[in-house]
């Protein structure tokens, strides 16, 4: 751990006010407490900036409400993605869709919108959930798991009411659902959450069909094992281009959000994450553990990609494109797309258009590892993720790596709220 972070400008555990350097001294009891008590999952090892040592939780979940250990026999898999537009029509409606109740200008959407009239206004994202449905559906009958597998969406069609309109009519009446969503945070975990417990609603089948949810999945080590194999491979590529590897930097992009949000996201009322939340905490952990299996004492960075919103509101930072304009020393950069399981338009465009251009401009060599997208170790992590379930395995048994223990299977009260949306009933948590 301590030679990636020697090598990390702002990666680490929490660049300044994380470990509870910033809270009072009863916050910190308060918290250290509700460590003991449940035996959360906290970061373990040394911090950044004083060396001194981060008081590890246990090294393995303990099990508590947030986690279900007994075996449940589900009727199906609800495998739900963000949805994304096939055609030039599509486009405005679906940008609609994804904003609504946001108030986000018709400016900043026809901006959105010329990425994707860029690509006949095709995202790849639908294509990449019908292949990995497909995929989903061999491994489940290779590991003799008898489960059909539903796809909806929260922003296009197939839509989530649909895919449990189809559920009804087999007969389903429980439901275990895959969200195309690694990480914690409003976007990724508690909205999907709010658009099953809308969809249950719209299709009236609140009192006759449950929906329980996977983990978030970023730590599991067959989600991070694509990404690993992708660093190894650009690193060797970037060395038999002829760089040595002092001159190589490894970005790992996700998405910004706004810091009200990070602050809130990932089980904040067990955890002392710093200002950027779970969410933050996660993509460290996450990124640390796939430099220390890829490419050890390369240098890297987490950076952030796609903000939006007023330039008055703080977001995650640094935006990828100010992180490569500062990089000094370095003159290649191995960018990876840490945040997404799939090819979509934020990778295509904010990514493979714009970073790259940034980084050509530079002068840097750049390239792009894959998305996980159909991997046979991500297939397998997901499936995995279901049949742990199915057999209620403990929850110290689960696969996990990094040094976040295996994450909840039903959010903590609070976790991952936005209160600038307001109140949305969701599914999958301690409270409604
Ligand atoms: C964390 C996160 C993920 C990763 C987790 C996950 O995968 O769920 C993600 C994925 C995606 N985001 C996507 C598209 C969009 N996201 C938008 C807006 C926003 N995303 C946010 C966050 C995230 N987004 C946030 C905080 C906003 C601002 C809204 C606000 O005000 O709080 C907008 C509106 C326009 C704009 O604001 O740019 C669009 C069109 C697509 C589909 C791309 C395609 O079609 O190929 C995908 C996979
Ligand atoms: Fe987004």
């Amino acid at each position: 751990m301590s030679e990636t972070i020697e090598t990390t400008p702002s990666g680490g555990c929490c660049g300044g006010g994380c470990c509870g350097m910033q809270q009072q001294p009863e916050q910190q009891a308060q918290a250290a407490q509700s460590r003991r008590e449940t035996k959360a999952p906290a970061a373990t090892g040394v911090h950044l900036e004083t060396g001194a040592a981060v008081p590890s939780a246990t090294p393995a979940a303990q099990a508590g409400p947030e986690h279900v250990e007994e075996a449940v026999a589900y009727d199906g898999i609800l495998l739900s993605g963000f949805g994304g537009p096939e055609g030039q029509d599509d486009v405005l409606p679906f940008l609609r869709n994804v904003t609504r109740g946001r108030g986000i200008p018709d400016e900043r959407l026809e901006e959105v919108a010329t990425h994707y009239r860029h690509f006949q206004g095709v995202s790849p994202i639908n294509q990449q959930n019908r292949d990995l449905k497909a995929a989903l559906e061999s491994a489940l009958a290779v590991a003799g798991i008898d489960l059909p597998v539903y796809w909806g969406n929260r922003n296009w069609a197939p839509y989530l009411d649909e895919a449990l309109q189809q559920a009804d009519a087999a007969g389903a009446t429980r439901l275990l659902a895959i969200p195309t969503s690694a990480y914690s945070s409003y976007s990724s975990c508690r909205q999907y959450r709010e658009d099953w417990a809308d969809a249950l609603e719209a299709t009236g089948l609140q009192a006759t069909m449950q929906i329980d949810k996977v983990r978030q999945f970023f730590n599991h080590p067959g989600f991070l094992a694509p990404f690993v194999d992708g660093v190894r491979s650009t690193v060797d590529e970037a060395r038999a281009a002829g760089f040595a590897d002092a001159e190589i930097e490894v970005l790992f992009a996700t998405h910004s959000i706004p810091t009200a949000d990070a602050e809130r996201s990932g089980a904040p009322d067990l955890h002392e994450w710093g200002p950027g939340g779970g969410y933050e905490a996660q993509h460290l952990a996450a990124a640390e553990h796939v430099m220390a299996e890829a490419a050890p004492g390369i240098g890297w960075q987490l950076v952030y990609q796609s903000r939006s919103g007023p330039p008055s509101q703080p977001w995650l930072e640094p935006d990828i494109n100010d992180a490569i304009d500062a990089l000094e020393a370095r003159r290649a950069v191995v960018i990876v797309p840490l945040g997404f399981v799939s090819d979509h338009m934020e990778v295509m465009w904010d990514l493979d258009e714009e970073a790259i251009e940034t980084a050509t401009e530079a002068g840097l060599w750049a390239r792009r590892a894959p998305t996980p997208g159909t991997d046979a170790q991500y297939v397998g992590a997901l499936v995995d993720l279901v049949q742990e379930r199915l057999e209620g395995r403990p929850v110290a048994e689960r696969k996990a790596v990094t040094s976040i223990p295996a994450w909840y299977d039903v959010c903590r009260p609070g976790c991952c709220e936005n209160p600038r949306l307001g109140f949305r009933p969701a599914i999958a948590g301690l409270q409604p």
